[in-house]
């Protein structure tokens, strides 16, 4: 889909989505349940709707209720015959169901698209492999077999912390429980937060000392009889909110201020660029101000960094975007496509192997290209929308899909012009 934005503010107020991060993980606890489940998220994702094929290819079930689904878990007594298990364009989906797989002790053949088969798996599938599974690559599409009998881990923390989620998530499923020692600096840490705040509200409680984690022998996912409310993205969040600090103000209801999310720090850093942030009553109010450049290390915020870049173009002076190293694992390269497409836009933009330096100026118009990946759209249609100078075209913007389906009748709905040049992919 091919759409064309033309300049006009966003300004109003908007109830946040669900957190994808926050609803992986709880699919994931909930299908490990000892009974059904209620998980209330009204907005169902591509991602999320992958990790829910995946889980229902294993032998979990959702039904739909007013507002989420009742998740039943996958039955004790499964299938031996290898499962076909597609996690589309899901990193997320694909690295917490490696390990998923090999605790069940099945047999499957896991694939992807988009990106996925490009971007890593390998401290993942050697884990496997030191455990005992049979794993037939180190990028999709692979085969997996045999069950994990490990009962440590050790993983880098600064590759994807998706690996120490995953592990985390399955070790409930080892009958010996499961110990797992991070190597250097652990980077997206609040993701791990979420995964061990998922697992508690489902009963399992994960000990931790300095670096290494702790899954004690006999654990195990207890159904909660309350249903589970997927709280606000502010990942998706930071979308609008960057739109209040660089067009007009900009309103967001239903996202926690304490929640484990890292990309909260969105409010800090749009604070810090200069731009006016008000919390009243639950609601976030971000408003324009004097931008000026910031320096900012990422290494615990990837996914805001190309929205972050686009507020970048707005404020006097160079920011610096540093330890982003990893936004280059993503469903594109995000460096490269975040420098692509504030150049493509007339904005001055240094891009290091792991950096990024991005310099505040007027933004032209032109034709940019999406990468395939929702974050660039997102980041560019905010861009044209509340600082070009005239229309500004996005290709493949049907990637907005994997995370934020609502995504342009949320920019509508804000005031945004947009509309739909071409439907083809
Ligand atoms: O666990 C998660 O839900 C995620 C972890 C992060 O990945 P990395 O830890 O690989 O940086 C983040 O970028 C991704 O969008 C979602
Ligand atoms: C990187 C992302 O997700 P995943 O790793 O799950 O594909 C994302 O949502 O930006």
């Amino acid at each position: 889909m091919k759409v064309e934005i033309t300049p006009f503010p966003l300004a109003g107020t908007l109830a946040a989505m669900p957190s994808k991060s926050m609803m992986h993980r709880y699919l994931f606890c909930a299908a490990l349940a000892d009974g059904p489940s209620s998980l209330v998220c009204p907005v169902i994702s591509e991602d999320m709707q992958a990790s829910m094929d995946v889980l229902a290819a294993l032998g979990a079930s959702f039904t739909p209720t007013d507002q989420g689904f009742i998740v039943t878990p996958i039955p004790k007594s499964r299938t031996d015959h290898p499962v076909r298990l597609d996690c589309r364009e899901s990193g997320t989906t694909c690295r917490f169901l490696l390990p998923l797989v090999a605790a069940l002790g099945l047999s499957a053949e896991i694939t992807g698209s988009g990106r996925l088969p490009d971007r890593p798996l390998k401290d993942l599938t050697e884990a496997l492999r030191r455990g005992g599974c049979q794993v037939s690559a180190d990028t999709l599409p692979l085969s997996l077999s045999g069950a994990f009998t490990g009962r440590q881990v050790t993983l880098p923390g600064d590759v994807s912390s998706q690996y120490i989620s995953a592990f985390l998530l399955m070790a409930p499923l080892l009958a010996e429980g499961l110990t797992l020692t991070i190597e250097g600096p652990l980077e997206s840490e609040g993701y791990v937060a979420m995964t061990l705040d998922a697992m508690a509200d489902y009963g399992v409680t994960v000990s931790c000392t300095g670096s290494t984690y702790t899954v004690q022998k006999g654990a195990c996912y207890r159904a909660p009889e309350a249903p589970i409310t997927i709280e606000g993205d502010w990942s998706n969040a930071a979308f609008f909110l960057a739109a209040g600090a660089i067009g007009q103000p900009v309103t967001l209801t239903g996202l926690d201020l304490d929640s484990r999310q890292g990309d909260r720090a969105i409010l800090d850093i749009l604070a810090a660029f200069g731009a006016h942030v008000r919390q009243d009553n639950g609601a976030i109010t971000v408003s324009p101000g004097h931008l000026a450049a910031i320096s900012l290390d990422v290494s615990q915020i990837p996914d805001l960094v190309p929205i972050l870049a686009m507020v970048a173009a707005c404020a006097k002076g160079t920011t610096s975007f540093k330890n982003a190293g990893r936004l280059r694992l993503k469903e594109s390269d995000r460096l490269q496509a975040t420098a692509d497409l504030l150049s493509g836009l007339g904005v001055s933009v240094q891009e290091g192997p792991d950096s990024l330096q991005v310099t505040g100026d007027p933004v032209t118009p032109g034709q940019v290209q999406g990468h395939g990946d929702h974050r660039m759209v997102m980041s560019g249609a905010i861009l044209a929308a509340c600082a070009g100078q005239g229309p500004v075209v996005i290709d493949q913007a049907q990637a907005i899909n994997k995370s934020y389906p609502a995504f342009f009748d949320d920019f509508a709905h804000l005031g945004g012009h947009y509309h739909v040049i071409s439907h083809r992919p």
